[in-house]
C-alpha cells in the first residue's frame, strides 16, 4: 500500500497489465501470476525495498563449522544479514529506490528476493510456498480493483517499526475502487466469503 501510494508510475503500469491480461473486471487467481510479469516484479521490489525479517532469524551452530576461511566454533549465534542482501550495491538501480524494472532487466541480474526473504537452510520457511501464493493473491487483487494514492495535500514520508518483524508505523492514503464496477465485482466476492 505504501509503495503505491507513492509510486503512481510503477502502479499505473501494475493496473496496465491486469487489465490487459485479466481484462477490466475479474480478479487474478494463482494461475494467473506466470502471465503477469510486471505485477510479479512489483512484488519482488515490495520483499527487496523494505525487507520483512532484515536480519532472519538468528540460529545458533550445533557443531563446530568453517565458512569461508573463517572458523565459527560450535553455540556461535549466526544472523543473516538479510538487509545487506537486499541493498547490495547495484551500479544500474540504486539500492534504496523502488524499481520493480530491475528484475526484468537480463542485462542486470538482481537475484530473487525469495532466495533469501523466507530464510535459508534445513530452517527455511516451511511456509515459503503458502506464502509467496498468499502475497501475489493478495497484493494482484488489490492492484487489479483499487487505486491508492497518498491524501491530497499531504506527504507520506516512509517510516517503518524496527523490531525482528519490520513493518510501516501506521499512515494514512486513499483506497478508492478504480470503477464503480470494480466496486461492485470487490463486493460481490466479499458475499460470497461471507455465505
Ligand atoms: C511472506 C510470507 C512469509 C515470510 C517472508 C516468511 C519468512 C520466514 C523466515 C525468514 C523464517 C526463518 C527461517 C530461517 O531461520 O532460516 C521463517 C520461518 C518459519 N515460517 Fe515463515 N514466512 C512467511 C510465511 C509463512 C507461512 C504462511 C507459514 C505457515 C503457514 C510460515 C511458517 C514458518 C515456520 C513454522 C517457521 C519456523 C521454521 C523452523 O524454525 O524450522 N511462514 N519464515
Amino acid at each position: 500500500m505504501m509503495a503505491m501510494a507513492l509510486h503512481p508510475d510503477k502502479q499505473r503500469a501494475g493496473h496496465e497489465e491486469l487489465d490487459r491480461v485479466l481484462g477490466r473486471l475479474r480478479l487474478p487467481v494463482i494461475a494467473d501470476r506466470s502471465s503477469l510479469p510486471y505485477v510479479d516484479a512489483l512484488i519482488k521490489e515490495t520483499m527487496r525495498w523494505h525487507p520483512a525479517l532484515p536480519l532472519g532469524i538468528a540460529r545458533c551452530t550445533a557443531e563446530d563449522d568453517s565458512y569461508n576461511g573463517y572458523f565459527i566454533p560450535k553455540g556461535t549465534i549466526v544472523m543473516p544479514n538479510v538487509w545487506a542482501t537486499a541493498f547490495a550495491p547495484n551500479n544500474k538501480y540504486p539500492p534504496k529506490d523502488f524499481i520493480p524494472e530491475r528484475y526484468l532487466d537480463t542485462s542486470c541480474p538482481e537475484l530473487d528476493p525469495s532466495a533469501w526473504a523466507f530464510g535459508f537452510g534445513r530452517r527455511v520457511c516451511p511456509g515459503k510456498a503458502l506464502g509467496e501464493n498468499s502475497v501475489f493473491i493478495l497484493i494482484a487483487s488489490i492492484l487489479a480493483s483499487f487505486d491508492i494514492a497518498v491524501r491530497p495535500g499531504e506527504i507520506l514520508e516512509p517510516d517503518f517499526e524496527l523490531n525482528l518483524v519490520s513493518y510501516p508505523k501506521p499512515f494514512a492514503c486513499n483506497i478508492t475502487p478504480r470503477s464503480p464496477e470494480h466496486g461492485e465485482m470487490v463486493a460481490s466476492r466479499a458475499s460470497q466469503c461471507q455465505s
